[in-house]
């Protein structure tokens, strides 16, 4: 199709180079994710002082849960997924070229120019894109606006789950609306084409989020892997449910009482998936710190971090991540 990407022909050597010693895809058992129920939060105050103790537990025991009743209109989805069809079904060139909309083509990625091997390619692309909204205001029922008003309803969501995870930690309550604002969080849209060799290349390779945490909309295909303890464990999409993820930041800020968890999506075979991930982040110049001592991680900007992951991108090949921020041993 002249909208997909040349995955085929780019990494063609990449994949006939692979031989089957290499599959890295065994079957995988559905996991259980935690599944809350956010009416609670607006219930009595047993209901709701049960309902944040379990969003506390689940960040810290799996890293991820999954909301219902989370507050995001249900016909915000429709009308964020055929603006995704939209977005993805545009000549490829255009995609590179000129990008959506008016975001700028940077906001266009696929595969990884970096790959030397099919471990670090990913069988995807994406926008990648800002949710400040643009002036002048988008008008109703444009694309834009649709795009805005997802990302201010999944933004508020997020902002309620981090008001919750901050009181829990003995931050101020106001803490992610001090430092996170519509301009420096993210939104990316992901499409897993259909792919020749499921059993050797993954839509999207392991990775933690290089966010405080991750409100992620994914469609009825599934593919969604996380790792619980030494195994990976698949996420069975549940209809009008968000998955919710603690990304590295809010691993350093908690000191790793919450966990930033390794995921990773299939690709498949027949079919085509959606996702649609927002990213809540704090502007560059914040600076993480611990609110726990003896602090696993050094404090770091959150710039220095995105600086970081770039560089170990660029040379490394993959993210190294929070690891390159551990307080260093002391000597004695
Ligand atoms: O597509 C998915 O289910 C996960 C996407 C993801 O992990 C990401 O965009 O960071
Ligand atoms: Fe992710």
């Amino acid at each position: 199709m002249d909208f997909d990407p040349p995955l085929a022909s780019t990494y063609r050597s990449l994949l006939e180079g692979m031989d089957s010693s290499e599959d890295h895809v065994a079957e995988v058992e559905e996991c259980e994710l935690p599944l809350i129920d956010l009416a609670r939060l607006s219930g009595g105050a047993a209901a709701r002082e049960r309902c944040m103790r379990e969003i506390a537990v689940a960040s810290s025991e799996w890293g991820f849960f999954q909301v219902v009743n989370h507050g995001v209109p249900a016909e915000r989805f429709d009308r964020i997924r055929s603006v995704q069809l939209e977005a993805f079904r545009q000549p490829f060139e255009s995609k590179v070229n000129e990008g959506f909309l008016d975001y700028s083509s940077e906001s266009y990625r696929w595969g990884n120019p970096s790959a030397t091997s099919l471990q670090q390619l990913s069988w995807s692309e994406a926008y990648h894109i800002s949710t400040i909204p643009s002036p002048p205001p988008a008008s109703p029922g444009t694309l834009r606006c649709t795009i805005e008003e997802y990302a201010s309803s999944v933004s508020e969501l997020a902002q309620k789950l981090g008001e919750i995870l901050a009181e829990h930690l003995g931050c101020r309550r106001s803490y992610f609306e001090e430092v996170c604002s519509s301009s420096t969080s993210y939104l990316r849209l992901n499409r897993y084409p259909p792919c020749p060799a499921p059993s050797r290349v993954l839509g999207m390779i392991a990775h933690t989020d290089s966010a405080f945490l991750t409100i992620l909309h994914q469609d009825k295909v599934g593919g969604l892997q996380l790792r619980k303890g030494e195994r990976w464990v698949a996420v069975k999409p549940i209809p009008h449910s968000l998955v919710v993820n603690i990304g590295d930041l809010l691993e350093a800020l908690s000191n790793v009482e919450f966990r930033s968890v390794e995921h990773r999506v299939m690709a498949n075979r027949e079919v085509e998936r959606f996702s649609m991930a927002f990213f809540l982040c704090p502007s560059h110049d914040t600076v993480i710190e611990s609110v726990r001592k003896p602090s696993v991680y050094r404090p770091f900007s959150f710039g220095e971090f995105q600086h970081q992951v770039q560089d170990d991108v660029r040379t490394e090949g993959y993210k190294v991540g929070l690891s390159r921020f551990l307080v260093a041993p002391r000597c004695t």
